[in-house]
């Protein structure tokens, strides 16, 4: 690897604010223009800078319960049912459960933090709205969080834990689920505070709070919108908490009033940005055929 990498990479000059407002094709160039030089960048950061004793990237960071679940279901796919009994519907085919342990979720943070404070320009999120400390995180978008650390543990999210629960729950998405896509966003009142009413280009959504226990929030609610009632469900996340549903559920999130919440958001959906069709009926499957990791190669496509 070229070393340097980490101190051309801070010298580039960033896209204004404005420029990725009226999302000039400009700011789309500069990402791509310098993906390798980030990426690289990233890898030496890692090496060199970050501060690795304090902590590990790994399943230890989630809730026990669910680790243990996973472990087993991925051992003997037969006890899947242990994942699924800590899976709650709170809302029509919206799903919660604890994701990561809320004691740890400390170290996570501190990762996230010496990750802001490198000086390596980050992409952050523009779907809807620009979510100014919000990062991309999946290989496909230029500009991601490319820190070979950081990838490997949001890869096993992906791979080893939503997919299959994703499968568990919304049996027709099987086979719209070989790529994946992701994001961090953090909301604060008086810079990014609420999201309209919107569906995702995903087959599924996790979508996974960063809070630790002591930061509070109000407000910031995520409502879902039932199609079939026009019913609304309000709910709020806990420190540690995921909500999953299928990217077609119409949602929102409130403005945040105080405090502050940071998020992972992910998404799967299929070759070339394929989505299963509305309503679509699936087959039964069988519990081995969930628990696998598809060999589709990573196509590149990006929603956003
Ligand atoms: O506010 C959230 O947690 C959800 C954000 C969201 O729906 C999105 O980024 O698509
Ligand atoms: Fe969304």
């Amino acid at each position: 690897m070229k070393t340097n990498q980490l101190q051309l990479a801070r010298a580039l000059n960033l896209p204004t604010r404005q420029a990725m407002l009226n999302r000039e094709h400009s700011v789309q160039q500069f990402w791509s223009n310098n993906n390798e030089l980030i990426t690289n960048a990233w890898s030496e950061w890692e090496l060199s800078e970050l501060n690795q004793s304090a902590f590990t990237l790994d399943d230890s960071l989630l809730d026990k319960n669910l680790h243990e679940a996973i472990t087993k279901a991925w051992q003997d796919p037969t006890k899947e049912h242990l994942v699924k009994s800590l899976l709650k519907e709170v809302a029509p085919d919206v799903y919660e459960f604890q994701f990561f342990d809320p004691e740890r979720l400390s170290d996570l943070r501190g990762y996230l933090e010496q990750v802001w404070s490198s000086g390596i320009p980050m992409r952050p999120p523009y779907g809807i709205v620009l979510n100014r400390r919000g990062v991309m995180l999946d290989k496909r978008s230029s500009g991601y969080l490319a820190a070979p650390n950081f990838q490997a543990f949001y890869n096993e999210v992906l791979n080893n834990y939503m997919r299959p629960i994703s499968r568990l729950l919304f049996p027709e998405i099987m086979g719209y689920d070989t790529q994946t896509f992701g994001f961090s966003i953090y909301y604060d009142p008086n810079t990014d505070a609420s999201i309209r009413p919107h569906t995702d280009a995903s087959a599924v959504t996790l979508n996974i709070n960063l809070n630790l226990p002591e930061e509070k929030f109000t407000g910031s609610e995520l409502d879902f919108y039932d199609q079939q009632t026009g019913k609304i469900t309000q709910l709020s996340f806990k420190p540690g908490c995921a909500m999953i549903h299928r990217g077609n559920v119409a949602h929102a999130a409130k403005p945040i009033l105080t405090g502050d919440r940071t998020n992972f958001v992910m998404w799967l959906f299929g070759d070339r940005g394929r989505l299963p069709a509305h309503g679509a009926q699936r087959n039964h499957i069988n519990a081995k055929e969930r628990w696998t990791t598809p060999q589709s190669i990573h196509d590149g496509y990006v929603p956003f």
